[in-house]
């Protein structure tokens, strides 16, 4: 199936749902789980620290670093399952990545609170590509500022092997989330390709 449009002001998303067949999915997920290096990583919330309610994983080019907590992180290098996928997914958008985060919910208890992916690493209009693998799980939308952008939340149902890009503006004037969920138990792994703009240190 092509990627598809979903209408909403201020942003530019697509859908594919069946980006990757069950089958295919079901086999990346299988082998993802079992590979990557999953981290179970600190924030801190509040002035606590807390553990992410998520383990997650970053691959990418070498050069690919970001900025977090003062520190300059590389990435892990690609393995060749990761490698294959964003060329897949490089070809179906016509876009660029150098870098992958991979998130993998564990149970419907874990999930990602409001954000934005507006790093600035990432550039003003950044295009991210995300798959998902696994439970279907509600991808939340709403606008950063309903009075610039007025239109309801919205909810999008990521299912095993779908893509969504979002691109133009979604980042600028949206935000999303992945709320927790009593529904679902088994886990859920999204991979979120993305281009990190490092600056030139000559
Ligand atoms: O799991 C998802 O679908 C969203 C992940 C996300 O928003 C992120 O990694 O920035
Ligand atoms: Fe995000």
């Amino acid at each position: 199936m092509p990627l598809t449009p979903i209408p909403l002001p201020d942003a530019d998303l697509l859908l594919d749902p069946e980006f990757l067949s069950r089958l295919e999915a079901a086999e990346l997920l299988t082998e993802l789980t079992a590979t990557i290096p999953w981290q179970h990583e600190a924030i801190r919330l509040f002035g606590q620290e807390v553990l992410q309610p998520r383990l997650t994983a970053w691959h990418g080019d070498a050069g690919a670093t970001y900025r977090y907590s003062g520190l300059q992180l590389n990435p892990q290098p690609w393995t060749p399952a990761l490698q294959k996928l964003r060329q897949h997914v490089e070809a179906v958008t016509g876009a660029a990545f150098n870098s992958v985060l991979l998130n993998l919910y564990r149970t419907g208890q874990d999930s990602m609170g409001w954000h934005a992916d507006n790093e600035p690493e990432l550039g003003s209009r950044p295009v991210i590509a995300s798959v998902s693998l696994g439970a279907t799980r509600s991808f939340r939308l709403r606008p950063r500022d309903p009075l610039l952008t007025p239109h309801p939340p919205l909810s999008l149902a990521l299912t095993s092997g779908s893509l969504l890009v979002m691109r133009g503006l979604t980042q600028q004037a949206w935000l999303h989330a992945l709320p927790k969920t009593t529904r679902v138990q088994e886990p859920r792994l999204n991979l979120t390709f993305r281009l990190v703009i490092t600056p030139d240190r000559g």
